[in-house]
């Protein structure tokens, strides 16, 4: 099939939409079922003011989407980027009730966003923008109702300062309201490692499905963050030879290898590029590179028409959401590269989000190996539902893991008599 750049969208909530249509092609539903699933349910678009450390008032503006809460609450997380749009939030939080959905949690999908740089940010103004973004959506969002958490630029501290305002203003101790927070103020032990371990226990699972070593086989990540730093660490740890990582700034790449931990300490004191000059990659050629393994784990629409046609890894990792475009999907299934979809492979994250709110429900809390332990369990028994699915009517991983949400949800709204 001829691929068409100029008619690509790159829009993530046209994306969104079009990857809905692909797996309820398979499912025989009623035109209304994918009518509702293909926008969200509530959207609040809020601005706020904030004084800068300058005394200077700035006015910014954040969303938080609610895709569908037939299932449960809505849960996701939210973004702090300079390009974050409204469409993009939405188009998370659907991509959110699909992840919730494949894994089997009692979430709907949920999302949120501020337009802003933290990186420009000092830490007290980092924390007034937090906290006045909670409480512009306080009224919105709940223990019950809707469940924020980390995603690109938003920290365990960002989490403790808006459960915090959410608090104050209920008068009560919510620790249930928002998840990823750090572990003294009711966080789980193990979700920060989770979304990158949830990863790698795909990984490893499409390894043994190809009959591919993982002993030195080869992986390249883009993205240093929580997601794509531990990925490279819990990969390397594993046996395999990363041999290219970068963040927002560029890349390194070394085909012999490189020493993870020696990056991670320069990340958190300069830059990965201080690995050395010879060692620069960029970006669209680290995603390039002729590996086993490649995990997106940045932001969206890396792998497009454009380049699809020049990916050479074996297995596609989507630690990110919506790395892949519809068709740089169609391209990557021609050349019979495995893409572990977005909504599988990074829902390591929310599965272990989800156990941090039952924690606070109860208030009784686990020890790592059970959280570790169960996270596992859930990984592999959905990656092998959703490969077995996808066997089943020869079709790619993400429209089967599709197929098994939306089935879900659907079933979801009947029993509640929606449809
Ligand atoms: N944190 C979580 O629990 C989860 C995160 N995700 C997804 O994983 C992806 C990364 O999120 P986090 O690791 O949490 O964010 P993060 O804020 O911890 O790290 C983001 C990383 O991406 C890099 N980056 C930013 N722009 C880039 C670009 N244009 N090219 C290459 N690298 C770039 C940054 O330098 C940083 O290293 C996002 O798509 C997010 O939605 C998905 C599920 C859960
Ligand atoms: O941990 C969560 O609740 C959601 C994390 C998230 O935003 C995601 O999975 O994309």
């Amino acid at each position: 099939m001829t691929v068409s750049v100029m008619e690509e969208t790159l829009n993530p909530y046209q994306i969104a939409q079009q990857q809905i249509d692909a797996a309820a092609a398979y499912l025989n539903l009623p035109e209304h079922v994918t009518q509702i699933l293909k926008q969200p349910k509530r959207v609040l678009s809020v601005s706020f003011s904030v004084r800068m450390d300058d005394g200077s008032i700035r006015v910014f503006e954040g969303y938080r989407a609610q895709h569908n809460d037939a299932i449960g609450p809505t849960k996701g997380g939210i973004r702090f980027h300079p390009e974050v749009t409204l469409d993009e939030v939405k188009a998370l939080s659907m991509w959110m009730s699909f992840k919730c959905g494949v894994v089997g949690l009692p979430y709907g999908g949920g999302k949120g966003g501020v337009i802003c740089d933290p990186r420009e940010l000092s830490k007290g103004e980092l924390e007034r923008v937090s906290r006045a973004f909670m409480e512009a959506i306080a009224d919105f969002v709940g223990p019950d109702k809707d469940i924020p958490a980390p995603d690109v630029y938003t920290t365990p501290q960002i989490m403790g300062w808006m459960m915090d305002t959410y608090s104050r203003l209920k008068g009560v101790n919510s620790p249930g309201v928002i998840t990823g927070k750090p572990l003294i103020i009711g966080g789980s032990k193990g979700r920060n490692e989770a979304t990158a371990q949830g990863c790698v226990y795909t990984i490893l699972a499409a390894l043994k499905d190809r009959q591919l070593p993982v002993q030195n086989a080869t992986a390249a990540v883009q993205g240093f963050g929580n997601a794509g730093r531990i990925a490279a660490r819990l990969l390397s740890e594993a046996g395999c030879r990363i041999v290219a990582v970068s963040d927002s700034k560029g890349g390194i790449y070394d085909p012999n290898g490189l020493d993870i931990e020696r990056i991670s300490a320069l990340k958190d004191h300069s830059s990965i590029r201080e690995y050395g000059e010879s060692f620069v990659i960029s970006n669209a050629a680290l995603l390039e590179l002729d590996v086993d393994i490649l995990v997106p784990a940045a932001l969206e629409n890396v792998i497009t028409a454009v380049n699809a046609d020049r990916i050479k890894a074996k297995i596609v990792a989507e630690a990110a959401n919506g790395p892949t475009t519809p068709e740089a999907d169609r391209v990557l299934a021609a050349k019979g590269i495995t893409v572990i979809p977005d909504v599988l492979a990074n829902a390591g994250g929310v599965t272990v989000s989800y156990f941090e709110w039952v924690q606070n429900l109860m208030n009784y809390y686990w020890s790592e190996a059970e959280v570790l332990g169960k996270l596992e369990t859930n990984m592999i028994q959905s990656y092998v539902a959703v490969r077995d699915l996808a066997q089943e009517h020869s079709t790619d991983l993400r429209t089967a893991a599709y197929m098994i949400s939306i089935k879900r949800i659907a079933a979801a709204m009947e029993a509640r008599g929606w449809i």
